[in-house]
């Protein structure tokens, strides 16, 4: 089972390498991965298994930052409209691509975290708002989605990743705060 001290943290060399690309179908150690990380991110977001484990709530996870160089990503955003279930996100991706992204960009009103990151790094980190992501499933079929606004944001931070970008790469050095116009802030 995953837990906190399985994630590296900034200053592992593994975070800064773009990692490779893994056999699809995934072989089998990829699926099992997959599935913790999955696993991983649902007990973060249940109060009493954070609590017992003692796990940051995530909503995302790449498995760089377990130290494997794997171009492997989870997700798992819980929809907030009960109406709408597939307005969340939950699932493995091998492989992921960005196959395009409107010019629009989005950024979360209060910033990013990261597992990865022990400390606070304030400014807005500018994405696109909405993306099309092709990505391989754990039986190997191709998927192509569209995402926007909060599960657009998560899925890029994801894949900066497996690019070996953190998420404070992108945050204006000088001018943390600053907002171009037309940048969705998303809250
Ligand atoms: O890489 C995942 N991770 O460090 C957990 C935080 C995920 C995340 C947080 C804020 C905005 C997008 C994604
Ligand atoms: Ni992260």
């Amino acid at each position: 089972m995953i837990t906190m001290d399985d994630i590296i943290r900034e200053g592992h060399p593994t975070l800064r390498a773009v990692a490779k690309e893994v056999p699809i179908p995934p072989v089998a150690e990829d699926v099992e991965l997959g599935k913790e990380m999955l696993q991983f991110l649902k007990n973060s977001q249940d109060p009493e298994k954070a609590e017992e484990l003692h796990l940051r709530g995530g909503v995302g996870l790449a498995a760089p930052q377990l130290d494997i160089s794997k171009r492997i990503i989870a997700v798992h955003v819980p929809s907030i409209d009960p109406e709408k279930p597939e307005s969340g996100i939950s699932t493995v991706m091998y492989n992921p691509k960005i196959l395009s992204h409107s010019v629009q960009e989005a950024c979360l009103g209060e910033g990013e975290g990261c597992l990865s990151v022990d400390r606070e790094v304030p400014g807005y980190v500018v994405r696109a708002a909405r993306i099309t992501v092709s990505y391989f499933d754990a039986e190997g079929e191709k998927h192509k989605i569209r995402l926007k606004n909060y599960n657009a944001i998560v899925v890029q931070h994801e894949i900066d990743h497996i690019n070996g970008i953190m998420f404070y790469d992108h945050i204006d050095e000088k001018n943390p705060l600053k907002l171009k116009d037309g940048v969705l802030v998303i809250d």
